[in-house]
């Protein structure tokens, strides 16, 4: 999938501005401060929002399914949430693997108001994950614990190979699971590459805050400094 100039204006304001790089096959993260324009991205990538100029080129086979950050609260069971909306994939079986890694079978027949918002996420990342091969989801680790947010990780790790992910992210320690990096800052790409080649100097222009890399047991972690 091709993302070609892409431009959104609100009203006056300008929030996107010639934006243009390929979902490429495996693991694209999005950073970027609070307002820089991820979640606009997103929508306009999946047709919510009409940009101004610029195009969206897709491949033939590509199905996108998308899981927002926030969700609705339907008073319906979790497995009809996962077989509603979608034509193609009618059966639950079609789920349970997916499911099953995601410990969520023991909720199917519960509500899904019911669910807290970490085990909502994850009904929502198992419907997307049985259903596309293009998977957009916009902040898919915020209220998770570390042990779900370690299983999103290792899951889509494991399918990075047949499946493209587009993931916006405030966590820098998601940027050694990049295949590629998308930083916007003030709806501009002030980064676009691989994760090896980030610099502390790239993430202090983006933040505006000063920003140190570590190495510790061969694994990446950055820290603004105090
Ligand atoms: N409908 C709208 N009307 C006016 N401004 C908007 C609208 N939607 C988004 N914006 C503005 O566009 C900018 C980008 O917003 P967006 O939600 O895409 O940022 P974000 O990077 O996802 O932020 P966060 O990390 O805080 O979720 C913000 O300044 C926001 O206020």
């Amino acid at each position: 999938m091709l993302i070609k100039n892409i431009e959104v204006k609100i009203g006056n304001k300008q929030i996107l501005t010639q934006i243009s790089f390929q979902i490429e096959r495996g693991i694209n993260i999005i950073l970027g401060p609070n307002g820089s324009g991820k979640t606009t991205l997103l929508r306009t990538i999946i047709g919510m929002i009409k940009p101004s100029n610029g195009e969206i080129i897709r491949g033939e086979n590509e199905k996108i399914a998308y899981v927002p950050s926030e969700f609705f609260s339907a008073q319906m069971k979790v497995k009809d949430v996962l077989l509603s909306g979608n034509s193609r994939k009618s059966r639950i079986e079609d789920y349970l693997e997916y499911a099953k890694t995601l410990q969520i079978t023991q909720f199917l027949d519960r509500d899904f108001s019911t669910l807290s918002s970490g085990e909502k996420r994850l009904t929502l990342i198992c419907k997307a994950l049985a259903e596309g091969n293009i998977i957009i989801m916009d902040e898919p680790l915020s209220n998770l614990d570390i042990s779900n947010k370690h299983k999103i990780l290792m899951l889509i790790s494991k399918e990075k190979e047949e499946k493209s992910f587009l993931i916006t992210s405030h966590e820098l320690d998601v940027i050694e699971y990049a295949t590629q990096l998308i930083i916007l800052k003030k709806g501009k790409i002030v980064y676009l590459g691989s994760p090896k080649d980030i610099s502390e100097d790239n993430l202090t222009q983006a933040y505006d805050v000063k920003i140190r890399k570590y190495f510790i047991d061969n694994k990446l972690f950055f820290k603004a400094e105090e």
